[in-house]
């Protein structure tokens, strides 16, 4: 079934936050960390090791109970709602899956998942070459992440949510589940969460960023306008030295005569004009550049 035509109402916000804490013992994991989600999105979670992406999508999964502020699903709060559980689907990393074989899991997620999809289960196990008949204690790292692609997918749940799901997948695998979310995502819109350190790569999935950062939200944004925060700028070394002479640089790269910068400084037409003059290109930042140098700060690499 579309979950567009679900039974349920379904909020203009999917996912509303406020003021979200997680804690482990003395380990704050998320603090203040408030937002809003819209329905049908496809949204980028980012951020360095041990920020607290795996916490903000285990509290929106109700894998876990948030320490303090308030979580909504669909208006409701997923802790202890097994209807909203039932739409909501996370995909983590470890893959969660019992030690029985793929046919008998997808039997189970078969039951268990009420938009459950089987002729595009039936076409991902083919396109990621999945024998069905084994046990997926005896598959290897990268065919348990596609597997476990496959369920999220599959699933069509509202929520969709894959926390570094495709790790040990190669990169044709990555690939076929990018492309087979898209088409996914055109005939049945649904909200996604794609939690990823591989940015550029999946950077052409997401409509919005959101990254977080020692355990809270510092941006969230669209994909275009965060793109616009920054320019690159390529051309003959010298000129484009002199050109980025007091400007913000976050990366450069030197290919022979030729050498290109990433600049932190939104390119106004008056800098587009004199780039255009000097006979230097300017191009679109890329968003990793953009997180590297948002999320590296003095303080986190002490002397
Ligand atoms: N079960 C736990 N017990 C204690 N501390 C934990 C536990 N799980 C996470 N943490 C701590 O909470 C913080 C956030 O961890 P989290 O797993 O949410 O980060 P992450 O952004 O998903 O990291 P990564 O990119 O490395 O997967 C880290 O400091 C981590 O050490």
């Amino acid at each position: 079934m579309n979950p567009g035509t679900s039974v349920h109402e379904q909020p203009e916000n999917l996912v509303e936050v406020d003021d979200l804490r997680v804690s482990y013992g003395d380990v704050t994991a998320l603090e203040g960390v408030s937002l809003t989600l819209e329905a049908n999105k496809i949204y980028g979670l980012i951020g360095r090791n041990g920020s607290g992406k795996t916490s903000l999508l285990s509290v929106l999964a109700a894998f876990r109970r948030a320490d303090a502020g308030t979580v909504r699903v669909e208006g409701r709060d997923p802790y202890e709602d097994a209807d909203i559980v039932s739409r909501v689907c996370l995909i983590r990393e470890s893959g969660d899956l019992p030690a029985a074989k793929i046919r008998q899991i997808i039997g189970l997620y078969r039951e268990l998942r009420p938009n459950w999809d089987q002729e595009l289960a039936d076409r991902l196990l083919r396109r990621f070459d999945l024998p069905a008949g084994r046990n997926v204690s005896k598959l290897s790292r990268g065919m348990k992440s596609a597997f476990g692609c496959l369920l999220g997918l599959a699933s069509r749940a509202p929520l969709t949510m894959f926390d570094e799901s495709y790790l040990g997948m190669d990169a044709p695998a990555r690939y076929i589940f990018i492309e087979e979310l898209l088409r996914d995502y055109v005939e049945y819109p649904r909200t996604f969460i794609v939690s990823t350190h591989l940015i550029e790569e999946f950077g052409r999935l997401f409509e919005e960023v959101l990254i977080v950062d020692k355990g809270r939200l510092i941006v969230h944004d669209t994909v275009d306008s965060l793109r616009e925060r920054g320019v690159s700028i390529s051309g003959p070394a010298e000129l484009v030295d002199r050109f980025a002479m007091g400007l913000d640089v976050l990366g450069e790269q030197v290919l022979g005569p030729t050498k290109q910068v990433t600049v932190y400084s939104h390119p106004t037409d008056d800098l587009r004009r004199q780039a255009k003059a000097a006979g230097l290109e300017l191009g679109t930042l890329p968003l990793q550049d953009l997180f590297v140098h948002l999320t590296t700060r003095p303080e986190r690499n002490p002397s």
